[in-house]
């Protein structure tokens, strides 16, 4: 976006980005002059922690624009009356800029002061089952998710990937999901930027619950209130998804919640990226939380949203222990030093 901070991963990384560690935001793109104007600290606000360069731009306040996409249109109009409806962004119609369309949506991170945001892509499958019959009827090897591959994992590759030095999109995508969280999980996690600017999408190799805590634990820089008020927005958002008739009739895939908090312990998660989100033949509905075969469509978004809150219970006890641990030492100190 423009005057925002854009912290993709590889496939949009210029070479100064590829060193999988913790960047200043300034190094990245952005060049700031202070002091800041209101509009100018907002859109420094802003950062793109997933999806495609050049997607997005800024709009009036609180608002920004996403590239226009029918189908992601069609979700945000049939999300107007659904259970769904107050934990998707606002949506504000389609806007023509420069001669392009755009879907017009509440940016999430306006309310919040120098926010600290981590995006976390949903389910236990990440392409569409269409891309799978496509790959199979006509298998397209493309060059650049081979070396977005070979740049994680020199041996993931097959010889005869190699040797072509291409990999096909559900190949790699299945590759992705098996290296991260998304297999054993049901979610990953895709990017994080912290209040101190810091923006990191190196978690492609992220895969065990311990893993994940840690990288939770790091995000909240220990503030255990925060992950208690993350857990209970995720409880609100599994109780409407369970009630959401949208939910039940669309096969829900690379939709992620973006978890959003700031200094002052105000935190949100929010569902977002529609793009892949697919409606069901008439009449018929998924369960979300049972193994995806090919030609049933299942996402595992509910087996994965189970495990995410069980992930944060675990990073929220171990917060618990913490503090009883230190109050028992403290009492016992201070026994010590009435001594
Ligand atoms: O995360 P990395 O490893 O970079 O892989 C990306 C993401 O999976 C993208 O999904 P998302 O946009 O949800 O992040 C996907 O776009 P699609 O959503 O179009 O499938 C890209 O496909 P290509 O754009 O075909 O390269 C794929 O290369
Ligand atoms: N409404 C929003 N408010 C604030 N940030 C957003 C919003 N929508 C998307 N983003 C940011 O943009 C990133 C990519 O969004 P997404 O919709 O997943 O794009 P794509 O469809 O290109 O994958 C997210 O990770 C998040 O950082």
């Amino acid at each position: 976006m423009e005057g925002g901070i854009q912290c993709l991963k590889s496939r949009n990384r210029d070479p100064e980005e590829a060193a999988p560690v913790s960047k200043p935001w300034w190094k990245l793109k952005t060049l700031v002059h202070w002091p800041f104007s209101a509009t100018q600290r907002r859109k420094l606000n802003w950062v793109q922690l997933a999806g495609h360069k050049g997607n997005f731009k800024a709009a009036d306040e609180g608002t920004i624009l996403k590239k226009f996409s029918e189908n992601e249109m069609q979700c945000f109009e049939k999300l107007k009356g659904d259970a769904l409806l107050s934990f998707v962004p606002g949506y504000h119609g389609v806007v023509e800029k420069d001669g392009e369309s755009f879907l017009h949506m509440t940016d999430l991170l306006a309310n919040f002061d120098l926010p600290s945001v981590m995006d976390c892509k949903m389910g236990i499958r990440t392409y569409l089952e269409e891309e799978l019959v496509r790959a199979r009827e006509r298998p397209k090897p493309r060059e650049d998710l081979y070396k977005k591959m070979v740049e994680v994992d020199s041996e993931g590759p097959t010889p005869q990937e190699h040797s072509q030095c291409g990999v096909t999109k559900p190949r790699y995508m299945q590759w992705r999901e098996s290296m991260s969280s998304t297999n054993t999980l049901g979610f990953r996690i895709e990017g994080i930027k912290k209040c101190d600017g810091t923006c990191r999408t190196d978690f492609k190799k992220t895969r065990s619950k311990q893993d994940v805590i840690l990288v939770f634990r790091d995000f909240v820089g220990g503030n255990f209130n925060i992950i208690k008020s993350y857990l209970r927005r995720l409880t609100e958002i599994q109780q409407a998804l369970k009630m959401s008739e949208f939910f039940k009739q669309h096969e829900v895939i690379g939709s992620s919640l973006l978890f959003i908090h700031d200094h002052t312990g105000n935190a949100q998660v929010w569902i977002i990226d529609f793009g892949k989100t697919t409606a069901l033949p008439e009449g018929q509905t998924l369960n979300h939380d049972i193994p995806w075969q090919e030609g049933n469509r299942e996402d595992g978004y509910l087996w994965g949203l189970e495990n995410l809150i069980h992930t944060l219970e675990s990073v929220s006890s171990e917060g618990s222990s913490e503090e009883t641990f230190c109050s028992v030492s403290n009492s016992q100190s201070t026994e010590t030093d009435g001594q």
